[in-house]
């Protein structure tokens, strides 16, 4: 494909042979018992007009994907056709056919997970530790926590920037190292938003964005800073742990449908049980914006329609792109710094992804109760209307968090829910570990390092503060 004509457009004639069993809609007569020719074109309109391919191939094969987003079409063949040319003697009708089924699908929605290890429960990995050691104890994620100075998300990690990016010896700049290979063409930027607060949360979305990483389709560009905050509830609902969530921002070649099935098989693999709304969940991965796009269908809407209300979305988000917006201009920093929940973040970890990327989740079993807690959590409902009860980020780091507090009483009882709950089994590193980074710039990838971090009593946290302030300036 020339230059011009990626720039200029062109014309694509598609034929497409789907294989479908009319034998239901032979007998209702009913339109939505088969599939309807008319959506079917408009989608694939929507493919080749909405994206920029270099290749016919690839062109073909994302029309496949989305043929076979739905679930009643069993094969396609589909032939596209470039009627106009170029072939250097003149303009001449260009071809290519492709033919694929339900079984490539599969394959391509989850190229890995048919490879990747069996989720692997707490006892597994505590009988899987080296000679001797003993799992890690300590409440193992809060290494840094906010300036309370600081003036706005967009801000927050500026600082930061330099020393994260420096690259040592030791490091491979991933975009360095892909500059030989062919540049994925798909420009939308996917946002994506993990949470998670039962379980091994860490390691579970440290797995999570490595399932992404090493998916072939998937671009990993930016990981945000792993931000802690109280569990927004629906009114009325029990206290649950504080979540932690990050921001993945990456491109694809994966059909939004295929991304959001394979986001959800990780959430499986990771043990999310169906059920109420807004359980308390070991993985949760939403689909918050892609590029400037505005949509909705059955599944999903875009942008995630919740989205704008989180700071648990917006902070991490701001922190990552400073300049990200929402398709009607708002800039996702302002929108942060105006929510009533600014302050909620209790603590955020700039470096957690430095001990890599598990092999497999750490799944509570089945038949495990979801912990309970007989200490309130701070409860916050998820309406800008009803402000939360607001304390200072220093107060909030000062006293200690009445979850993990009752947890470590729990703990000492013996208690192992409230063990797993305190995410104490995490795997050794088994990949290069990805740095967050706090601008748009391209995944750093350095080699593994491992240690644990201890907790830190509360009066540590001043020099942390004031550390992280001097950096700041
Ligand atoms: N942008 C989106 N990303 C992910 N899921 C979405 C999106 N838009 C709609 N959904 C739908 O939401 C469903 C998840 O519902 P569920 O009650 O589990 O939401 P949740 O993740 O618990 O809460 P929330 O959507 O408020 O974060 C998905 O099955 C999906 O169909
Ligand atoms: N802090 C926080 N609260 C939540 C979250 C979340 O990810 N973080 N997710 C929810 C349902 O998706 C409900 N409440």
């Amino acid at each position: 494909m020339h230059e011009w004509e990626r720039v200029q457009g062109q014309q694509f004639i598609a034929d497409i042979e789907l294989s479908v069993d009319t034998e239901v809609a032979a007998h209702s007569d009913e339109l939505d018992d088969t599939v309807n020719y008319s959506d079917l074109a408009k989608k694939v309109h929507s493919i080749i007009a909405g994206n920029t391919f270099n290749l016919l191939e690839s062109v073909a094969q994302r029309v496949a994907v989305g043929v076979l987003d739905d679930e009643r079409i069993l094969a396609v063949k589909i032939t596209l056709h470039k009627p106009a040319a170029d072939c250097g003697v003149g303009a001449s009708d260009v071809s290519v056919a492709i033919e694929r089924d339900r079984s490539w699908y599969a394959d391509y929605v989850n190229v890995l997970g048919s490879e990747s290890a069996e989720p692997s429960s707490p006892e597994d990995e505590a009988e899987g530790n080296e000679a001797g050691e003993e799992p890690d104890s300590a409440m193992p994620v809060v290494v840094s926590a906010p300036n309370p100075s600081f003036a706005s998300f967009a801000e927050l990690l500026k600082g930061d920037t330099e020393t994260d990016h420096a690259q040592t010896d030791d490091e491979t700049v991933v975009g360095e190292a892909e500059a030989e290979q062919p540049h994925h063409i798909f420009t939308d930027k996917y946002v994506l938003a993990l949470g998670a607060n039962i379980g091994a949360t860490q390691h579970n979305l440290r797995w999570a964005v490595g399932q992404l990483e090493s998916h072939p389709l998937i671009e990993l560009l930016e990981v945000s800073p792993l931000v802690k905050t109280p569990a927004a509830l629906a009114p009325g609902q029990a206290p649950q742990p504080d979540y932690s969530n990050a921001i993945v921002i990456l491109t694809t070649e994966l059909s939004v449908e295929a991304l959001f099935e394979f986001t959800q098989n990780l959430e499986v693999k990771a043990g999310r049980r169906l059920g109420e709304h807004w359980q308390p969940r070991p993985l949760d991965i939403d689909i918050i914006a892609i590029g400037n796009q505005r949509w909705q269908n059955d599944r999903l809407t875009i942008p995630h329609p919740r989205a704008h209300e989180r700071i648990f979305v917006l902070g991490p988000w701001a922190m990552t792109d400073q300049e990200a917006s929402f398709p009607d201009g708002q800039l996702v920093a302002d929108m942060a710094d105006a929510l009533p929940t600014r302050d909620d973040i209790v603590s955020f970890d700039t470096d957690w992804l430095a001990e890599g990327f598990p092999a497999a989740p750490l799944v509570v079993a089945e038949e495990d109760p979801v912990p309970t807690f007989t200490q309130a959590a701070d409860v916050v409902t998820e309406t800008v209307k009803s402000v939360p009860r607001r304390r200072s980020i220093r107060e909030r780091l000062q006293e200690k968090d009445p979850v993990v507090a009752q947890m470590e009483r729990e703990l000492k009882d013996g208690n192992e829910d409230a063990k797993s709950v305190l995410n104490t089994a995490d795997l050794p590193a088994q990949s290069p570990a990805v740095r967050t980074s706090t601008s748009m710039r391209r995944v750093v990838v350095r080699p593994t390092t491992t240690g644990t971090i201890p907790i830190l009593p509360p009066e540590d946290f001043d020099s942390i503060i004031s550390d992280e302030a001097e950096k700041g300036k």
